[in-house]
Order: structure tokens, then C-alpha cells, then sequence
């Protein structure tokens, strides 16, 4: 087996710019098939930039974004190709309201597919199945609480069976309880469906007992990568500031995230 089929992800040399703005740079990762990758960091260190240069939405100012070994295209037509293969949940659910739960997570088999009436119903049981949601078919949004809804994203974000998940943030505003049923099912849906899961999250202490590997992203670059248990026992100060979540200290906070901090 070749190195290239290990890896699901890989960012080389990748600088990533809003306008002229760099908001991160230098970035090498690696990210193995089948593994969960926590990517950790403050409010506005560019977590979710990340994630737009791995589905394309924004082009590297320098270096490579790989994706199971095939450079991100620019292209649109190849750039929807892409996409298929990434399911996607992000922090607003994004369930449309006038569907009930099972019609939101037939959408994307209708939408790509040209699979007949019961297939799609037979998948969609089998994806509400798997987010233990059998009962809830039939309900609207509105009907739904909040780790409900958001179990509902997550099917309908693996309805046509990607084999990489992307999820940014996906316990905002989620109790603890809903929490841990959220980062369980991750975790679940990773093993069991042979997965590859990136989380961009702030919930570290949450996230991390999941994880097989930890990135921290601060001050526009990647300042740790390696196991839960690694960045846990790091003593950089970058790291302990941030895990420690104290104001002051190396991370230099921008002026947006404390905007929104206040
Ligand atoms: N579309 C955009 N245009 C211009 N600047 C942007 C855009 N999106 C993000 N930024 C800026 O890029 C920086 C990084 O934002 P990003 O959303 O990637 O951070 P984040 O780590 O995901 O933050 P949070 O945890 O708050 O979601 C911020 O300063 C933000 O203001």
C-alpha cells in the first residue's frame, strides 16, 4: 500500500488569505484514513478557513490541499465531484423547516442520485437507524430538541455515504448530555462505517477523549500536532494557554474575536 492511499487529507505548505489578509501560514498536515482528527483553537485563529480550503471554497495562496490524493480542483464541475465525498455538518443544522427529518435527509439522494422512491426510503431508515432516531421520520424541525435536530444534520450529512466527515462545531449549543450523545455517535459513525473525521471544535475537553490525534491552531499557524495524550502533557505555552483557556499569555487574540468576547 502506497503512503498516499494512508492519507485522506494533506495540506503542504498551504497559506491561506481572506483578501489581502493571511490568515494562516506554513500549514504541512497530515491526516490518516480512519482516524478522528481533532483541530482545536481560539475563536477567529482561522479553524473554519481550514476547513473552507479542504472543500474548496477557498483557493491556497500557496502550497496544496490533497484530498484521498487528488489535489482540491478548482474547477467547478470537479469541485462538486469533491464534495460528494465530504459530508458536511456544520454548527446551524441547516435542516430545511418545511421538511419533515426524513425528507431532509433524503434531499441529498434525491439531489445526486437518480436511486427510485423506496431505495431512497430504505437508506434514509437505514441513516435514522444509525443516528438512533427510528421514531423521529415523520417529525418537522420545530418538533425536534436541539441534539435531535442536530442528529438529523448528521444523517442527512452521511446520506450518500461519504467517506470523509467534516464537522465544525458540532456541540454549539448543545447541553452536556446531548454533547456526549453527539461526540459517542462521531466516534460510532467513524468505526463503524470506516470513516475518516475531522472535528473543528473549541470543546476540547469534550472532543479530545474521541480523537486519535489533536492539531491547535493559534497566531496563523498550527502550534501543536500529535495524540490527545501528547497535547494534554505539552508545556508549550501556547498550548497551555489555550487549554487552559486564559486570556492572557501568547496567543494574541484578534481584534474580531474580542469584539465578539465582550
Ligand atoms: N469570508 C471571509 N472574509 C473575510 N475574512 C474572513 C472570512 N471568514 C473568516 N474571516 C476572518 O478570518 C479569520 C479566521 O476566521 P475563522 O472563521 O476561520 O476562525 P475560526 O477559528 O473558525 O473561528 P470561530 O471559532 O469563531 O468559528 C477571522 O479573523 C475572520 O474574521
Amino acid at each position: 500500500m502506497t503512503e498516499a492511499i494512508d492519507i485522506a487529507v494533506r495540506f503542504a505548505g498551504v497559506r491561506l488569505d481572506r483578501g489581502r489578509r493571511t490568515i494562516l501560514s506554513g500549514i504541512d498536515l497530515d491526516v490518516p484514513r480512519g482516524s478522528i482528527t481533532a483541530v482545536l483553537g481560539p475563536s477567529g485563529s482561522g479553524k473554519s478557513t481550514l476547513l473552507a480550503a479542504l472543500t474548496g471554497e477557498l483557493a491556497p495562496a500557496a502550497g496544496t490541499v490533497e484530498v484521498f490524493g487528488q489535489p482540491v480542483p478548482q474547477r467547478q464541475r470537479a469541485l462538486l465531484e469533491l464534495r460528494k465525498s465530504i459530508g458536511v455538518l456544520l454548527q446551524g443544522n441547516g435542516l430545511l423547516t418545511d421538511l419533515t427529518a426524513a425528507e431532509n435527509i433524503a434531499l441529498p439522494l434525491r439531489t445526486h442520485t437518480s436511486l427510485p422512491r423506496p431505495v431512497i426510503d430504505r437508506l434514509v431508515a437505514m441513516k435514522l437507524h444509525a443516528v438512533g432516531l427510528r421514531n423521529a421520520a415523520d417529525l418537522y424541525p420545530r418538533e425536534l430538541s436541539g441534539g435531535m435536530a442536530r442528529r438529523v444534520a448528521l444523517a442527512r450529512a452521511i446520506a450518500l455515504d461519504p467517506p470523509l466527515m467534516v464537522y465544525d462545531e458540532p456541540l454549539t449549543g448543545l447541553d452536556p448530555i446531548a454533547s456526549g450523545v453527539i461526540m459517542n455517535l462521531i466516534s460510532e459513525l467513524n468505526d463503524n462505517l470506516g470513516l475518516t473525521s475531522i472535528i473543528v471544535t473549541h470543546h476540547v475537553h469534550e472532543t479530545l477523549p474521541v480523537a486519535d490525534r489533536a492539531v491547535v491552531i493559534a497566531n496563523g499557524r498550527i502550534v501543536f500536532a500529535g495524540t490527545p495524550a501528547e497535547l494534554e502533557a505539552s508545556d508549550d505555552p501556547l498550548v497551555r494557554q489555550f487549554l487552559r483557556g486564559e486570556p492572557d499569555g501568547p496567543i494574541a487574540f484578534d481584534s474580531a474575536a474580542r469584539t465578539e468576547a465582550a
